[in-house]
């Protein structure tokens, strides 16, 4: 039997980087919530069955939506960092999707994720039991600075990559990962993060550079303008 494909979308987050009143996930470009736009690109996948969304505990701004595209959306709260969301959405997910179930962990800030990305993704995540990540090779120079911003070296590029999201992992191992780097006091980044150090070595999927996650003010211009004009 194929293994079942979940969603989970940390959603938990405050901006402060971004500034303002609104969670950036809750800004619209192009018409839509970056938040919508994630789940729209996951769920519109004929593989995806659902999704899981970590929100925080106070959230007015979340539009109470329980199914989108014919499938479930659920929702549960988050917690303090973005990998106690992540952590928080594993363990809230229906019995019945399984300790193999694919999951594909994804920022609710990235809302330009494209369906050629996501089908490749979730082919090599299936077929590597180390699970895999969507990201890009690092093509600018690398500095390293000292505390008043002067460069002291110049760092190897040629290995190096940026990781994106979805991270596509099993259930029971990324949940494991997550509660062992919690219980030792590691704050893993992203969920990748937390399984290399059970030993794993997941699997790197090129994709598009403009899968960007919205940080600052100047990330949403870019969404707008990106999800606007392109097509697939
Ligand atoms: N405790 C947290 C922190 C972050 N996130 C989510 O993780 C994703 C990536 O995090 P980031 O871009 O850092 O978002 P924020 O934490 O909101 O931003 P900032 O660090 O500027 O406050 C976002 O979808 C965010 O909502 C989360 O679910 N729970
Ligand atoms: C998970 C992630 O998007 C991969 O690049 C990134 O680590 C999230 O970092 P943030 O500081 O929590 O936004």
């Amino acid at each position: 039997m194929t293994p079942r494909i979940w969603a989970v979308l940390p959603a938990a987050g405050r901006g402060t980087r971004f500034g303002g009143e609104v969670p950036k996930q809750y800004l619209e470009a192009a018409g839509k919530t970056l938040i919508a736009h994630a789940l729209d690109a996951l769920l519109s996948h004929p593989r995806v069955d659902g999704a899981m969304v970590a929100l925080a505990a106070d959230d007015l701004r979340w539009p109470g939506w329980t199914s989108r595209h014919g499938k479930p959306l659920l929702r549960c709260t988050g917690g303090g960092e973005r990998a106690d969301s992540v952590l928080a959405a594993l363990r809230a997910l229906p019995g019945d999707v399984d300790e193999d179930a694919l999951v594909l962990v994804h920022d609710a800030a990235r809302p330009n994720l494209r369906a050629a990305d996501l089908n490749r993704l979730i082919d090599v995540a299936s077929a590597h039991a180390d699970g895999a990540i969507l990201g890009a090779p690092v093509r600018d120079t690398l500095k390293r600075a000292d505390a008043d911003a002067r460069i002291v070296a110049t760092e190897p590029r040629s290995a190096l990559w940026r990781a994106f999201t979805p991270q596509a992992f099993r259930r029971g191992a990324l949940t494991s990962a997550l509660e062992r780097a919690r219980a030792e006091g590691v704050l893993v980044t992203d969920e990748a993060m937390a399984m290399e150090r059970t030993g794993a070595h997941p699997a790197l999927v090129e994709g598009r550079e403009d899968n960007l996650k919205v940080t600052t003010p100047a990330d949403l211009a870019l969404a707008e303008y990106l999800l606007a004009r392109l097509t697939e």
